[in-house]
This record gives structure tokens, C-alpha cells and sequence, in this order.
């Protein structure tokens, strides 16, 4: 059996990634998660106007004298008010963010001034530099440059940005997902498990991975071990499609595998089978005429979690037009063996660690791929590359699971 190696597939996905779903014009509030689907151009030039840094007042350097010399203070800008203009030989009372007048260059903070009856006695010239305190216009941003590039995550600070150059709505790619759970074994968390039966744990964790990468428009579908049902509820799905569907289980060999042989009759299948540990059954292919994206993963619950992380989303960042699809990984010490090479890209479940001043990868001793806890342990995944062993102290690509799924 040849397994395809995980590079191969991951490009393969990302030559058929397009633009998926639809664009959303969302208020502010309602985009923090999404990925923006168009460039944001600022609406303003941001501060708009040089301005203070500092409450105090606003001179021209070259009024200053040694120290003994005051100024009358002949005009007082409060932020918010226009800036005005400074006679020669005055001193304008200033605020944080308030404009500097017309005519001043430089501002001094008021802890370094002598207020007197209407004047001023500011600070000897040698220790001022010109344009001190002052904040330039369009230090943040300037009128019609773009701010926010399209495909990116939008973030708190980028929604700041947006409402800083003026900017009320943003365009949010919104994709439609259904996530399926497959296997008669399944049954919902909150009802009892009769024998032989397990609570569903893909589907829950498949809804939420989606979630945390910004996909929040999710319905749920369960299908039995049954060809004719699974038909079916594909063809039902079809009527009305979403953007993707991502699927766990009946993706392996076995007998009671249906969804592979179903995607094969409704569609195509694009390629099976990777050199990945876990997630060997990964599927990937296209549902109906309009070729509808289908993942299928295996129903390991780790193996949902790793191929998800290293496969699945990077596909959906294609799509979204955002970079890189995978973070740089960091390149830490392995503080564990592996003495058995095999023939699959293996992702370990580890955790960072610290230890004499230096950061360690440390392995959870279980990595069965049907258990979650492990998955929980850790804090990002470590790749043992293909008939690779690992020695004490050698170096391994390490991503977090937070740059994952940043
Ligand atoms: N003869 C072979 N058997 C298996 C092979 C193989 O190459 N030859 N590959 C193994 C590998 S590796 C994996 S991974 C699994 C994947 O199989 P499927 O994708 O078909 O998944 P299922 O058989 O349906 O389920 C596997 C496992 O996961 C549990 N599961 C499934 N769905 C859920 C869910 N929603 N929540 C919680 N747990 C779920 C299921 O009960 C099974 O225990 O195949 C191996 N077998
Ligand atoms: O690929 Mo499977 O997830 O190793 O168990």
C-alpha cells in the first residue's frame, strides 16, 4: 500500500483551494474572529493633525532662552478643539492629543515649566530638542493607504485600526460548514450510552476547531454505518450545500467504512491514504456537480485534531487568501527517544518545557490516536519526520497549538 507523503497532499489541497463561502459586511463588533475578504483603506489620516504628546505647553524652540526667560501664554488648545496659531514670543497652553497650534515646533511637559500669573518659564533651550513631544500627522495612517490586507484574521487591535481611520463595517468572509459524524457507535453527550455505544466527541471537537479559525456558521449531521442512509443524506445535503464539509470515521478499510464509497458514487474522490501519524485514512475529495470540498477524517479523535490542524486549515487560509497556511515552527530539543523509524510523518502531542534556562519538547507517554486526554496534556504538536529516529537532545519542528490556530 503506498501512502501519499503529507507535503504532497498538503500542496495538492492548496492548488484547488478558491475563494469559498460568500462576503459579509459586518459592523465592527460582529467581525472579530473572521478573516477579511478585501483590503482596508484608511478614510482619514490618522492623527489628523500633528498633535501633543504630553499635557504642557506649545512653543517655537527658538523662544526659549536659558532658562530664566518666560513666555505669556497667549492661546490654550484643549484636544478636540481646532489647533489654531501661536503668536511669536508666546507659549500656547496644551493637552494630550490636542493640535499643536500653527507656528509652534516643540512642546515642553508642564512638570518642567514655572507657571506664573498668565506666563510661563520653560526650560533653557540646550536641553530641548526641536519637534519634542509632538506626534505627527499621520504617524498611524494616511487617507486611502490600506491598513488592514486582505486574508487577514480580524483581530481586537485590527478592529481598533478600522475604527481609528474611520472605517464602521467590515467585508468578513463567511463560509458554511457541515460537520458529520459517522458511525452507529456514536451517540450525543447528555443521553445515556447504552452497550457497545460511545459519546460523540468529533463532532463537538470538529464544530468548536471550526469556531476557534473564525467558521462559526456550522450545522451538525450525523450518519449511521448504513450505504443507503449515507446516500441519501448526502443527496439531501446537496439540495442545498454549504461551502465544505468535513467529515470523522467510515474513511478506513473496514466493511463498515460507507463514507469514502459514497463520496465515490456523488462525486470524486481527489486522494486517500497520506504518510501521516495518526490520520492515515485521511480522504479528500469533491461532492455533486458543483464540487462541493469534502474532508474526510479519520474517527481517531487525535488523528481529527492533527489532521485538521496541518491539513484542513492550512487548505481554508489558501482559500481565504490569508499567509503563511502554516506558522514557522519553532526548533526545539527533544527531551524523549524514538528508536523505531517508521514510514509515516508521525505528529507527537508534547509540551513545552523549561529546564536549566532552556526550553525542551516533552512527549505525553500515550499517543494512542483514539484518545483525547493526551491531545489536552500537551500544547502543540512535534513532527517526527518519515524512517526518522529522534535521540535526546536532537531538534524538532515544534508548533503551539495557539500558532496553529492563530
Ligand atoms: N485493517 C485496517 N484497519 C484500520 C486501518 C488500516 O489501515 N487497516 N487504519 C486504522 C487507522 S490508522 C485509523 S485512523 C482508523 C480510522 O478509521 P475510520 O476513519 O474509518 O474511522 P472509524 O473506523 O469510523 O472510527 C475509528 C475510531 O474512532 C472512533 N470514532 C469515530 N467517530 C467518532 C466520534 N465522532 N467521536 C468519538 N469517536 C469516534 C470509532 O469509534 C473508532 O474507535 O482505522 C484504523 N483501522
Ligand atoms: O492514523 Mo490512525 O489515526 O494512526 O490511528
Amino acid at each position: 500500500m503506498t501512502l501519499m507523503p503529507v507535503d504532497e497532499a498538503r500542496q495538492r489541497l492548496l492548488a484547488t483551494a478558491r475563494p469559498l463561502g460568500r462576503v459579509v459586511e459586518e459592523p465592527l463588533e460582529r467581525a472579530l474572529g473572521g478573516w477579511l475578504a478585501a483590503p482596508v483603506a484608511a478614510r482619514v489620516t490618522v492623527p489628523p493633525h500633528d498633535n501633543s504628546a504630553v499635557d504642557g505647553i506649545a512653543v517655537r524652540r527658538a523662544d526659549l532662552g536659558d532658562g530664566t526667560v518666560s513666555l505669556p501664554i497667549t492661546l490654550r488648545v484643549p484636544a478636540g478643539d481646532p489647533p489654531g496659531e501661536l503668536a511669536p514670543g508666546g507659549a500656547a497652553r496644551i493637552f494630550t492629543g490636542a493640535p499643536v497650534p500653527a507656528g509652534a515646533d516643540t512642546v515642553l511637559m508642564q512638570e518642567d515649566c514655572v507657571f506664573g500669573d498668565g506666563t510661563v518659564t520653560p526650560p533653557a533651550a540646550d536641553g530641548v530638542r526641536t519637534g519634542q513631544n509632538i506626534r505627527p500627522a499621520g504617524q498611524d495612517s494616511r487617507q486611502g493607504e490600506v491598513v488592514l490586507a486582505a486574508g487577514e484574521r480580524i483581530t481586537p487591535m485590527a478592529i481598533g485600526l478600522a475604527a481609528s481611520v474611520g472605517v464602521a463595517t467590515l467585508p468578513v468572509r463567511r463560509l458554511r460548514v457541515t460537520v458529520i459524524s459517522s458511525g452507529d457507535e456514536l451517540v450525543p453527550p447528555g443521553t445515556p450510552a447504552g452497550p457497545g455505544k460511545i459519546y460523540n466527541s468529533n463532532g463537538p471537537l470538529m464544530s468548536t476547531l471550526l469556531a476557534q479559525s473564525g467558521f462559526t456558521e456550522v450545522a451538525a449531521l450525523w450518519l449511521p454505518d448504513d450505504r443507503a442512509r449515507t446516500r441519501e443524506q448526502l443527496d439531501a445535503l446537496l439540495a442545498d450545500p454549504p461551502d465544505l464539509v468535513l467529515a470523522s470515521g467510515g474513511v478506513s478499510v473496514g466493511e463498515e467504512d460507507h463514507l469514502r464509497a459514497a463520496l465515490e458514487e456523488r462525486g470524486e474522490l481527489d486522494f486517500w491514504r497520506l504518510a501521516i501519524k495518526p490520520g492515515k485514512p485521511f480522504t479528500f475529495g469533491r461532492l455533486g456537480d458543483a464540487g462541493l470540498p469534502f474532508f474526510g477524517l479519520p474517527g481517531n479523535p487525535s488523528a481529527v485534531v492533527v489532521c485538521y490542524l496541518t491539513l484542513v486549515l492550512p487548505y481554508l487560509r489558501r482559500c481565504l487568501g490569508a499567509e503563511p497556511v502554516l506558522p514557522v515552527p519553532q526548533r526545539l530539543p527533544a527531551d524523549f527517544t524514538v528508536t523505531r523509524p517508521g514510514p509515516r510523518q508521525e505528529y507527537l502531542r508534547v509540551r513545552r518545557v523549561e529546564r536549566d534556562g532552556q526550553a525542551w519538547l516533552q512527549r505525553h507517554p500515550n499517543q494512542s490516536s483514539g484518545m483525547l486526554s493526551s491531545a489536552v496534556w500537551a500544547d502543540g504538536l512535534a513532527v517526527v519526520p518519515v524512517d526518522a529516529t529522534v535521540a535526546a537532545g536532537d531538534p524538532l519542528d515544534y508548533y503551539p497549538f495557539a500558532d496553529l490556530l492563530a
